[in-house]
């Protein structure tokens, strides 16, 4: 594999991942992995009472990220061709962490680590940070009806979990590059000219 074939977009909901790895996706003709959101039949529920249907979910999105992260393998991967996608599977561990618990936290926790042992890694992370009123406004112009409930408890602390996931990933896998962006400052949908940064320092890390 190539240094900086695979890239992962990362950050707290809302942030802006499917943006940015869309527009970064066409701008540099580099093939998207993109999450499957309105066909999940969990996540309403989940959003309605999170204690009830964590666990039917956290194993939803574990599934179809693993299918997906084997079938990306298969045709791009391996055949050292770049790929981005607005995800890294680590995410399911955020979440599943702050969501699950008990034996039902330890039963995920197994499951994730046989599942993903020999999933490839990212080579590149960008993540984005931002604030809760950030997220906030970014969560009620998207408008999905689903989550216009959202505990905002529940974005907080998501949001440090975020920031400790990726301090954590930088120790463990000292190879991965990680870029962060402050999404609260830097507006790459309406300023070109921010979005062209990114893309500079995306193309110093890939070519
Ligand atoms: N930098 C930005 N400036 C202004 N609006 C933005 C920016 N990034 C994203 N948005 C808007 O915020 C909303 C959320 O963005 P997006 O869907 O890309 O977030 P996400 O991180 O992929 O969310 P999720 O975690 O739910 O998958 C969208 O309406 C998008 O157009
Ligand atoms: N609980 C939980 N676990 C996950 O792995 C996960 N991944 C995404 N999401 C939620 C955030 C957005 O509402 C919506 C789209 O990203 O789905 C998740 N929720």
């Amino acid at each position: 594999m190539s240094t900086g074939s695979f890239i992962a977009v990362e950050g707290p909901i809302g942030a802006g991942k499917t943006t940015l790895s869309t527009m970064l996706s066409q701008e540099l003709n580099i093939p998207l992995l993109k999450e499957i959101v309105e066909e999940n039949p969990f996540l309403g529920k989940f959003y309605d009472n999170i204690e009830e249907w964590s666990f039917q979910l956290e194993m939803f999105f574990l599934c179809n990220r693993y299918k997906q992260l084997e079938d990306t393998t298969t045709k791009y991967i391996q055949h050292g061709q770049q790929v981005i996608s607005d995800y890294h599977i680590y995410k399911n561990l955020i979440f599943a962490k702050r969501t699950l618990s008990g034996v039902k936290w330890e039963k995920y926790r197994q499951i994730y680590h046989i599942l993903t042992g020999d999933l490839p890694k990212p080579d590149l992370i960008i993540y984005i940070r931002a604030d809760l009123q950030t997220l906030l406004k970014r969560i009620k112009m998207r408008g999905r009806s689903f989550e216009q409930n959202m505990d905002t408890a529940y974005l907080e602390q998501l949001i440090i979990d975020y920031d400790h996931a990726m301090a954590s990933l930088a120790e463990s896998e000292p190879d991965t590059k990680i870029i962060t962006i402050d999404g609260n400052q830097i507006d790459f949908v309406t300023h070109r000219e921010q979005f062209d940064l990114i893309v500079s320092e995306v193309k110093e890390y890939i070519q």
